[in-house]
């Protein structure tokens, strides 16, 4: 029998964040998660979803006509499929990305997939999962990513980037609790201490506010 994954949606949208930001993009979106960070804005994946082959996955990402399609979730990789689901979606000639919470190993994933590798500080609830052994398969291309909600977050974040070589490795983005801490704050603070890091905001939200499929 051919593999299955729990896909709660697959969708076309602005890419939104990290690095491609701004490119049309497929997004396909699996079931589940065994992280509960506070301040989530997909609770509506931890449930639900459709099982679907991996071919019927490539297929519908396949009939939107775009080169840019991301893995997200839930937590794609709590899916051992997953890695597999990459790696055909890089055989196909897609340009994939992964979202992933830095929880989960990511060794396995196909070396073309770009890695975009939350780490999550202590407001998230979730400090606590992050799988520090992760940093080491970390390639040029990829990113670390920390989701800020107050100063306690960002003083955290900025000691993590500086204890880890963080921006000699690869990208890293900070980007605001949305709704919770106002951009303009994290954007002076990275200023102040002259932070070698990327500040992203969320462009779909900018775009469509905070709704499923967008
Ligand atoms: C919904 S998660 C799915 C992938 C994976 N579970 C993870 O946490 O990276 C995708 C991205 O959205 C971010 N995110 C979730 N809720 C957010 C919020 N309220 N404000 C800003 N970013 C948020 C996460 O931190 C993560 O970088
Ligand atoms: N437009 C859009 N861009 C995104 N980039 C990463 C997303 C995610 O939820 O992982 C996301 C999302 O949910 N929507
Ligand atoms: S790991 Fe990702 S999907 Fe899971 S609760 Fe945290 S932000 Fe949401
Ligand atoms: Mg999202």
């Amino acid at each position: 029998m051919s593999e299955t994954l729990k896909i709660k949606e697959i969708f076309l949208s602005i890419q939104g964040e990290a690095d491609t930001a701004g490119w049309p993009t497929v997004f396909v979106r699996l079931s589940g998660c065994p992280l509960r960070c506070r301040w989530c804005d997909t609770a509506y994946a931890f449930q639900g979803g459709e099982r679907l082959s991996l071919e019927a996955v490539v297929a519908r990402v396949g009939d939107y006509g775009v080169r840019h399609v991301t893995v997200t979730g839930g937590e794609p990789l709590a899916q051992p499929a997953c890695l597999a689901l990459l790696t055909r979606l890089a055989d196909a000639g897609f340009a994939v990305s992964l979202e992933t919470s830095g929880a989960l190993d990511v060794s396995g994933v196909d070396p073309r997939v770009v890695k975009v590798m939350d780490l999550k500080p202590p407001a998230s609830g979730e400090a606590a999962r992050n799988r520090w052994e992760n940093l080491a398969f970390l390639q040029p291309a990829d990113q670390v990513k920390f989701v800020i909600a107050d100063r306690g977050d960002y003083e955290w974040s900025r000691e993590q980037v500086a204890r880890h070589a963080l921006a000699g490795r690869c990208q890293v983005l900070f980007s605001p609790v949305a709704g919770e801490l106002p951009p303009r704050r994290l954007a002076e603070w990275i200023l102040e201490d002259r932070l070698p890091v990327r500040f992203q905001l969320q462009l779909h939200k900018l775009l469509w506010g905070d709704q499923p499929g967008r």
